[in-house]
C-alpha cells in the first residue's frame, strides 16, 4: 500500500491538519514525498479517548489471545516486505544490513513478549491464605496480581527506526502488559512509521480487538508529544531521545493533577575501563575492537563508548596507535538527521577547540554534507575532573580517552560519573583485584556492566538491563529491553477476603491458568 501521509487513530486513517512534516532523505538532505499532516489537540484527544475505551477490554484479553496478537503484529511487519527496509534506509541513512537486523530484533521482541504473556509469571501472583485461628488477630485471605497501568504514550526514537520506534520495545512491552498504546511518531522517519503503524492497525482489526488498542500520531513534540503526556487518560510514557526532550516530558508528567511515570532513555557516555594486565596483553586488539563499536551506526547508539579510562604508559600508546589506524579506515557515515549531524559537529568542535584536549585521530573525511566523521580525543584525568562539559554525551562516533596517572584516580573518576546505561571493563585474570574495587562503584552508576566486550548491540533476553540511573534514564529501576521491561507498565493490586467468584483467574484456588504462584511465600505451580 502506498504511504499516504495519514495518521492512524483507532481503525481510521486521516490526514492531520496541523503543520505538515516531510521526511528528509538522510543521504541527500532532500525532502521526500509525501507530506504527513501534523496532529492537533483534537487528534490527541480522540486517540486517548479510544485508548481509554479499549483499556478494560484489552487488559482482560486471555493470555493466548494477547500473545497471538503480538505474534500477528510481528508477522504483519515482516509481511510489509522490502518496502519497509528501503523506506527506512532512505529516511535514516542506515545501511540495509543494519535495518534488516533491526527488523529481526523488532519481530523477535514482539515474539519474546508473546512468550512472556503465555508464561504469566509477570503477573507475580501471590496468595497468603487466611489464618482464621491466628492469635491475637486472624489473618485475612490476601491475593496479589499485577494489572496494567492504562494507556501508554510511546515516543519513537530517531536512531532505531524499527526496534525503538512504532512497534519497538516500549510498544511491545506495553501491549504485552495489557496497555493500549498511542505512538508519537518520530518526525525523522514518518514513512517507516506509517508502514509499521498500518501493520499494527491491521493486526488489531484481525484480532477483533477494540480499535483504540493502537493509534499513531504525526506532529510536533510541543503539540502532540506534550498533549499526550498531559492527557489524563495516558498513564505512563516510554521515550528514547535527548536529555532535554526526556526531562521536559518528566516535568509535564510530574505537574499533572495525577502524575504518571515517564520511562525516558536519554544520554549516556558508556565508560570503558582498560585495566593494566589486559592492556599489557592485548592493547592493540582492544583498540581495534573499540573503534568497531565506536563507529557502529555512525556512533548513533545510546550505548556508544564515548569515554575511555586507562593508565598512562606505553600500553595506552599502543592502544591509541591501533585505534588511530582503525579509525583511518573508517569511512564518514550518513547521519540520521541534519539536526543530529549539526549537534554532533558542534560537540566535536567543542572538544577540538578545548585547549586541554588533544585530537588523537579522525575517521575518513566526509564526501557529502550529510556525513559525520569519526573522531578520537584525549585529555588528562585532572582536566577531565575540572571540566564537567567533557563528560557530556556527543551523540555520534566521537570518544574521549582519559589518561589516568594511577588506579586510585581511575576509581575517583568512576565515582564522579553521572548515571550510565553501561560500563565496560577490559581485563585479564591479573586485573581481578582492581576490578573488585571498580565493581561496587559501577554497580551504583550503571545498568549493565560488561567484561571484555563492547557496549553497543543490546541482547534481547530475560536477564538484560537496558537502563540505568539518571540521566541515562529517568528511572533506573527498570529496563527498556528484555522481558523485565513489562514491569514498567504494571502495578500490584491486592484482593482481601475476595469471594472466589470475584477473583481474577490468576488468583483462583484451582489455578486455571497453571501459573507459578507464591502461596504462603513458597513458589510453586499450585
Ligand atoms: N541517548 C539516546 O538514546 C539518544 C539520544 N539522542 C539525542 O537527542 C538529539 C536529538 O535527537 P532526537 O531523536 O530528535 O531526540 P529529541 O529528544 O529531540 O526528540 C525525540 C522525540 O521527542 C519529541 N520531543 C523532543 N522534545 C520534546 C519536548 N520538549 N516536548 C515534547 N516532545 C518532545 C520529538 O518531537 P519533534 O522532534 O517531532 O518535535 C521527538 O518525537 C541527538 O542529537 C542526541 O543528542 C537521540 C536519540 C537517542
Ligand atoms: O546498543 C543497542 O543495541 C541499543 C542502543 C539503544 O538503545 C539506543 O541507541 O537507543
Amino acid at each position: 500500500m502506498p504511504i499516504s501521509g495519514e495518521m492512524l487513530i483507532g481503525a481510521t486513517a486521516l490526514r492531520g491538519t496541523d503543520k505538515p512534516i516531510r521526511a528528509i532523505e538522510a543521504a541527500t538532505g532532500q525532502p521526500m514525498e509525501p507530506a504527513f499532516g501534523g496532529g492537533t489537540a483534537a487528534d490527541v484527544d480522540r486517540a486517548c479517548s479510544l485508548a481509554w475505551a479499549a483499556f478494560d477490554t484489552y487488559r482482560e484479553t486471555a493470555p493466548e489471545a494477547r500473545a497471538a496478537f503480538l505474534e500477528a503484529c510481528a508477522q504483519a511487519i515482516l509481511d510489509i516486505g522490502d518496502e519497509l527496509i528501503t523506506r527506512a534506509m532512505a529516511e535514516s541513512g542506515l545501511p540495509r544490513g543494519r535495518l534488516e537486523g533491526e527488523r529481526g530484533r523488532t519481530v523477535g521482541q514482539l515474539r519474546l513478549f508473546a512468550g512472556e504473556v503465555r508464561d504469566g509469571s509477570y503477573l507475580s501472583a501471590r496468595i497468603d491464605p487466611a489464618l482464621p485461628a491466628r492469635a491475637p488477630l486472624p489473618r485475612p485471605d490476601l491475593r496479589l496480581r499485577m494489572i496494567p497501568l492504562g494507556p501508554v504514550a510511546v515516543f519513537g526514537a530517531s536512531n532505531f527506526p524499527l526496534a525503538f520506534s512504532v512497534a519497538g520495545g516500549d510498544t511491545a512491552s506495553a501491549l504485552a502488559a495489557g496497555c493500549p498504546v498511542v505512538v508519537k511518531a518520530h518526525s525523522a522517519h514518518p514513512g517507516t512509521s506509517e508502514l509499521v503503524g498500518r501493520a499494527i492497525q491491521g493486526a488489531v482489526k484481525a484480532a477483533g480487538l477494540p480499535e483504540g488498542v493502537f493509534s499513531m500520531l504525526f506532529g510536533s513534540g510541543q503539540v502532540v508529544g506534550q498533549g499526550l503526556v498531559a492527557d489524563p487518560r495516558i498513564k505512563a510514557v516510554g521515550f528514547t531521545g535527548s536529555r532535554s526532550g526526556g526531562t521536559a516530558l518528566m516535568k509535564t508528567a510530574a505537574a499533572r493533577p495525577e502524575p504518571i511515570p515517564v520511562y525516558a532513555e536519554m544520554s549516556s557516555i558508556n565508560p570503558v575501563f582498560l585495566l593494566p594486565k589486559a592492556m599489557a596483553s592485548r592493547a592493540a586488539a582492544i583498540g581495534k575492537g573499540f573503534v568497531g563499536s565506536l563507529t557502529l551506526g555512525a556512533g548513533q547508539f545510546c550505548t556508544n563508548p564515548g569515554l575511555v579510562l586507562a593508565l598512562e604508559g606505553p600500553d595506552l600508546d599502543t592502544f591509541l596507535a591501533s585505534a588511530t589506524e582503525a579509525l583511518g579506515g573508517a569511512p564518514a557515515q550518513t547521519m540520521l538527521t541534519p539536526g543530529i549531524l549539526s549537534a554532533y559537529q558542534t560537540g566535536v568542535s567543542h572538544l577540538a577547540g578545548n585547549n586541554r584536549v588533544r585530537k588523537v585521530a579522525s575517521g575518513q573525511l566526509a564526501t557529502a554534507g550529510t556525513q559525520g566523521e569519526a573522531a578520537l580525543f584525549e585529555t588528562t584525568a585532572a582536566h577531565f575532573m575540572d571540566d564537567p562539559a567533557l563528560a557530556e554525551e556527543v551523540f555520534g562516533a566521537a570518544s574521549l580517552v582519559i589518561r589516568c596517572p594511577d588506579v586510585e584516580t581511575m576509581l575517583r573518576l568512576a565515582e564522579g560519573l553521572e548515571g550510565q546505561l553501561t560500563a565496560t571493563i577490559q581485563m585479564e585474570e591479573g586485573d581481578v583485584e582492581m576490578a573488585k574495587k571498580l565493581l561496587p562503584v559501577l554497580e551504583r552508576r550503571v545498568g549493565r556492566i560488561l567484561v571484555n566486550g563492547y557496549p553497543t548491540g543490546v541482547e534481547l533476553s530475560h536477564a538484560m538491563v537496558h537502563g540505568g540511573p539518571y540521566p541515562s534514564t529517568s528511572d533506573g529501576r527498570s529496563t527498556s529491553v528484555g522481558t523485565m521491561a513489562i514491569t514498567r507498565f504494571l502495578r500490584p493490586v491486592c484482593y482481601q477476603d475476595m469471594p472466589e467468584a470475584l477473583l481474577p483467574a490468576a488468583l483462583r484456588n484451582d489455578n486455571p491458568m497453571g501459573l507459578w504462584r507464591r502461596v504462603d511465600g513458597a513458589l510453586g505451580q499450585k
